[in-house]
């Protein structure tokens, strides 16, 4: 029986944290049991009971008070997380051996991580040999794509990131609730962009970048890498649209969406859930 894991990265700030307990909040109310494993050693806050939490292992605030290791916040960051990568048992005890479990792994936002460091490509492939299904789900602050060039640059992250994880990954456009209706109109052609158009609109760039871009539109095109998805965390429709795309990536079977939560119980009953009797070992 898969498990399905959902690996939410993104830039600092672009709102990983704020969409797991949403989306936590949003699989409690359709009754499907999830949890959500932090897996950011610099988490001050966040707004979840998580199932694992990296901080119990490792946190950048001692590594850094370390006076021989002497590292900043993000060589900090980075000696946490290979720390972690050579620590997985811990994760798996963490997690115990639960069948069908669905978690959602909220990550740092160090870049680095997922292009230079092997640690996150690690983890997957140790999750995968766990058993489980992986969709990472790349968010952008909709707030910072304003334009067409910052919307190349914030393609190229996404794609970096994509490249390494190769896992199957959607694009989420964030914090649409911020947006004032004329910014989620001109947002509009960045959703699902047609490439070659956006292009046209690069025109007042020099001749050298112009080619960059064309260069990318193709490759952007030849490999429909662009879809974003807009999340607006006030609507629970596009809460649930979100969630339809993540289930197809992770081909979740519908059928069971009603579960027995982690802790109803190991006696081995079925349990009662939105009318629906669910066992743990039913299929
Ligand atoms: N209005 C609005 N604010 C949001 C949303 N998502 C996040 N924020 C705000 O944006 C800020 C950053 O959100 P976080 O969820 O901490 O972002 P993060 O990606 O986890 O940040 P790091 O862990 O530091 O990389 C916080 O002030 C959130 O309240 C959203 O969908 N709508
Ligand atoms: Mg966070």
């Amino acid at each position: 029986m898969p498990r399905y894991a959902q690996l939410v990265i993104g830039p600092a700030g672009s709102g990983k944290s704020t969409y797991c307990s949403n989306m936590l909040r949003h699989c409690e109310n359709i009754h499907r049991a999830a949890h959500v494993v932090n897996l950011d050693p610099a988490a001050e806050y966040f707004d979840y009971e998580p199932v694992a939490d990296i901080k119990e292992l490792i946190e950048v605030d001692d590594v850094m008070a370390d006076e021989e290791l002497r590292f900043g916040p993000n060589g900090g960051l980075v000696f946490c997380m290979e720390y972690f990568g050579q620590n997985f048992d811990w994760l798996k005890e963490q997690l115990g051996d639960v069948e069908d479990d669905y978690l959602i792994f909220d990550c740092p936002g160090q870049i680095e991580l997922y292009t230079h460091i092997p640690v996150m490509k690690q983890l997957v492939e140790t999750l995968q040999s766990w058993d489980f299904r992986i969709c990472a789900l790349f968010l952008v602050d909709s707030q910072f794509i304003v334009d067409t060039s910052k919307f190349f640059s914030g393609i190229m992250t996404a794609l970096s990131t994509m490249v390494n994880l190769e896992v199957p990954h959607i694009n989420v456009m964030s914090k649409m609730d911020l947006l004032g209706k004329k910014a989620k109109t001109d947002i509009e052609k960045f959703l699902d962009p047609d490439p070659q158009l956006l292009l046209a609109e690069s025109q007042h760039l020099s001749p050298k970048f112009q080619k960059l871009n064309a260069a990318l539109a193709n490759l952007i095109e030849d490999y429909s890498l662009v879809r974003f998805i807009p999340l607006d965390p006030t609507d629970e429709e596009s809460m649930s649209n979100l969630l339809i795309s993540v289930d197809t990536a992770l081909q979740y079977d519908e059928d069971q969406d009603v579960r027995i939560p982690r802790d109803a119980d190991e006696d081995d009953g079925d349990v009662e859930l939105g009318g629906a009797g669910f066992g743990a070992g039913d299929d």
